[in-house]
C-alpha cells in the first residue's frame, strides 16, 4: 500500500490525513490548533503543521504530501526570508477602504474581467494596498509576497528564514497553485498568469515571478504557479526527527475550497457548501467567471478548471458564540434548536458578528430581530442562530444558480455540519437536494488526492461516502423572514 498525506492548514487548526493512495482510505490522522485572531504570526502555522504531522505518526512511510490552506492571507518576506509582519488573514477587514479605493481607481467591471473578482477586504490585493498606505517602512522592505499554503510548502521543502532553515531563504523556490493564486486578486484565471500591472497599481512596487532571472534583486517575488499535478520538490530531511529520512514528494497544494472540491470529487451539478470558520458556496465550472457585482468571486480550481464561489465571514462561529451565550455544548444546542419550530417563532438572527463579506458589509454587526416576551426562548435563539447562518449561505446558493451553474445537489461539509440540527435545518433553508458526506476533513482529503495524483499521473477517483440525507423539507418562510430584516441590516 502506498501512503500519501494531505494537509489542511485552516483558520482554526491544522489537520493531517494519511491515506491509502489507491483507495483514499484513512490510515492515520493528526491535528493541532491555531491561535485565534485575524492577524497571525505564520510561525504558529509552521509549529502546528509539525505538531499535526507528529500527531499523525510522521511522514517516514509516506510517498507524497500536499498542503491546502486558508486562502488570501498575506505573508510578507524580506530578502532573508524573514516574515516582516504578522499575516493579515482572509477575515481581517481593515483593508475594506483599500478595496473601495482600488474599485474607484480601476473599476469593478475591469477588476472582475482582469482577475475574476471584485476585491473585498479578504483578497490579498487589498492587504498589500493597506500595507503600502499604513506601513510604508515595511512595504519598502518586502522582497516576496506569499500565501499560507505557499509559505508552508516552502518551509516543508527546507526553505525559510536564512538562519533557521537548512536550505536557506531562496525566494526563487516559492511556489503556489492556480486556485490560491486566483484568490490574490492579481492573478488571472482567464490568462493563467499574474497581472503584474495590477500588483504594481495596488502596491506601488514592481513584481516578477519566482525563478525568472529578469529584474532579480529589484522586483518583488511572487510564487511560481505550479500545475495541479506538478511535483515542486521534496520534504527536507530535517522533518524526519527520530526516523531515517526518505524521499517524500511535495505537491502544488491548493486553496482550501479548491482542495475541498478535489476531496469530494465534485462534478457538474454539485454545489459544495462548507460551514467552517468561513461559509462558502462553490462549484467546479469549465469556464472562468467575472461577476462585476462582486457576489461571486471567479477563482480557479485545483484540477485545471474554475471555481465560482460566494463566501461569508460568519459561519461556524455563530453557533459557538450562541452556544457559549446559552452555556451549553453543541449536542445540547442541537437538541434545543430542534425543539423549536421552523422559523423560530419569528426570531431572526442576522449574524454579522465579524462584519460581512457577502453581502459586502465589513463594518456590520449582528442583531436579533422579532424578540417578544413569548418568542425569547433558549430554543428559538438556538434555532435562529442556525437559520441565520444558513440563510446567509442561501444568498450565495442563489447567486451561483443565477450565474447559470447547474445545481443537482448540495454537498454539505465543514466542522459545523457535524451538528445534526445544522443538517436538518439545511434541508429547510436550501431549495435543493442536500447530501451530507460522512463528516470528515475533505480539504485535507483533497490535498491527499493531489499527492496521489502527482505520484501516478492520474487523478484519483476515490469513493465518496454519505450519511442519510436530511428530509427534503423546504420552508421558504425561513428565508423570507430573514430577508425581510437582513435587507435592512
Ligand atoms: N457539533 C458541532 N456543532 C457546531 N459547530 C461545530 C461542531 N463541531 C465543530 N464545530 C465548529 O466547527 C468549526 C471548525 O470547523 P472547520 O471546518 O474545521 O473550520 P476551519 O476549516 O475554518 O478551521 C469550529 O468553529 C467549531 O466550533
Ligand atoms: O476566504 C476564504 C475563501 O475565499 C475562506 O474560505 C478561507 O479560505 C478560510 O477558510 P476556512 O478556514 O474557514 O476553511
Amino acid at each position: 500500500m502506498t501512503l500519501v498525506a494531505g494537509v489542511d492548514s485552516s483558520t482554526q487548526s491544522c489537520k493531517v490525513l494519511i491515506v491509502d493512495a489507491g483507495t483514499g482510505h484513512i490510515v492515520r490522522v493528526g491535528k493541532a490548533a491555531h491561535p485565534d485572531g485575524s492577524e497571525i504570526a505564520p510561525a504558529h502555522w509552521w509549529s502546528a503543521l509539525q505538531d499535526a504531522i507528529h500527531d499523525a505518526g510522521g511522514l517516514a512511510d509516506v510517498a507524497a504530501v500536499s498542503v491546502a490552506g486558508q486562502q488570501h492571507g498575506m505573508v510578507l518576506l524580506d530578502t532573508e526570508g524573514r516574515v516582516l509582519r504578522d499575516a493579515l488573514l482572509w477575515n481581517d477587514t481593515r483593508s475594506a477602504g483599500a478595496a473601495a479605493d482600488l474599485i474607484t481607481e480601476i473599476g469593478a467591471a475591469e477588476l472582475a474581467q482582469r482577475c475574476g473578482s471584485v476585491p473585498v477586504a479578504s483578497l490579498t490585493i487589498t492587504k498589500v494596498r493597506w500595507v503600502r498606505d499604513h506601513e510604508p517602512a515595511i512595504a519598502a522592505r518586502v522582497a516576496a509576497v506569499a500565501l499560507p499554503h505557499d509559505w508552508l510548502s516552502w518551509r516543508l521543502r527546507g526553505y525559510g528564514p536564512a538562519d533557521q532553515s537548512p536550505l536557506g531563504s531562496d525566494l526563487e523556490q516559492l511556489t503556489t497553485d492556480r486556485s490560491d493564486a486566483s484568490g490574490t486578486g492579481y492573478w488571472s484565471p482567464h490568462t493563467g498568469s499574474y497581472d503584474l500591472d495590477l500588483f504594481r497599481a495596488a502596491f506601488g512596487r514592481t513584481a516578477r515571478v519566482a525563478g525568472s532571472a529578469e529584474h532579480a534583486g529589484t522586483h518583488i517575488v511572487l510564487p511560481k504557479v505550479a500545475a495541479p499535478s506538478d511535483i515542486t520538490g521534496t520534504v527536507h530531511s530535517d522533518l524526519f526527527v527520530g526516523a531515517a529520512a526518505v524521499t517524500v514528494k511535495v505537491g502544488a497544494g491548493a486553496g482550501d475550497n479548491a482542495a475541498g472540491a478535489l476531496g469530494l470529487g465534485a462534478a457538474s451539478g454539485d454545489v459544495v457548501i462548507s460551514v467552517g470558520t468561513s461559509g462558502t458556496v462553490f462549484a467546479v465550472s469549465a469556464h472562468p467567471s467575472a461577476d462585476a457585482t462582486g457576489t461571486i468571486a471567479g477563482f480557479a480550481d485545483a484540477s485545471g478548471a474554475y471555481l465560482p464561489i460566494a463566501v461569508t465571514l460568519n459561519a461556524a462561529r455563530i453557533l459557538s458564540t450562541t452556544a457559549g451565550l446559552l452555556g451549553i455544548d453543541f449536542e445540547e444546542f442541537a437538541t434545543l434548536a430542534l425543539a423549536a419550530q421552523p422559523g423560530s417563532a419569528g426570531v431572526v438572527l442576522v449574524p454579522y458578528f465579524e462584519g460581512e463579506r457577502t453581502p459586502n458589509l465589513p463594518d456590520a454587526t449582528a442583531s436579533f430581530h422579532g424578540l417578544s416576551i413569548t418568542s425569547t426562548t433558549r430554543e428559538n435563539i438556538a434555532r435562529a442562530s442556525i437559520e441565520g447562518m444558513l440563510c446567509g449561505l442561501a444568498g450565495g446558493l442563489d447567486a451561483i444558480k443565477a450565474s447559470g451553474t447547474a445545481v443537482e445537489r448540495v454537498l454539505l461539509i465543514g466542522g459545523a455540519v457535524q451538528n445534526t440540527a445544522v443538517q436538518i435545518v439545511a434541508g429547510q433553508v436550501f431549495d435543493a437536494l442536500v447530501v451530507v458526506p460522512t463528516p470528515g476533513e475533505y480539504v485535507a482529503r483533497g490535498a491527499a488526492a493531489q499527492a496521489a495524483w502527482l505520484l501516478t499521473g492520474t487523478r484519483p477517483d476515490w469513493a465518496l461516502e454519505t450519511i442519510a440525507a436530511p428530509p427534503a423539507d423546504y420552508r421558504p418562510e425561513i428565508l423570507g423572514q430573514y430577508r425581510a430584516v437582513a435587507g435592512a441590516a
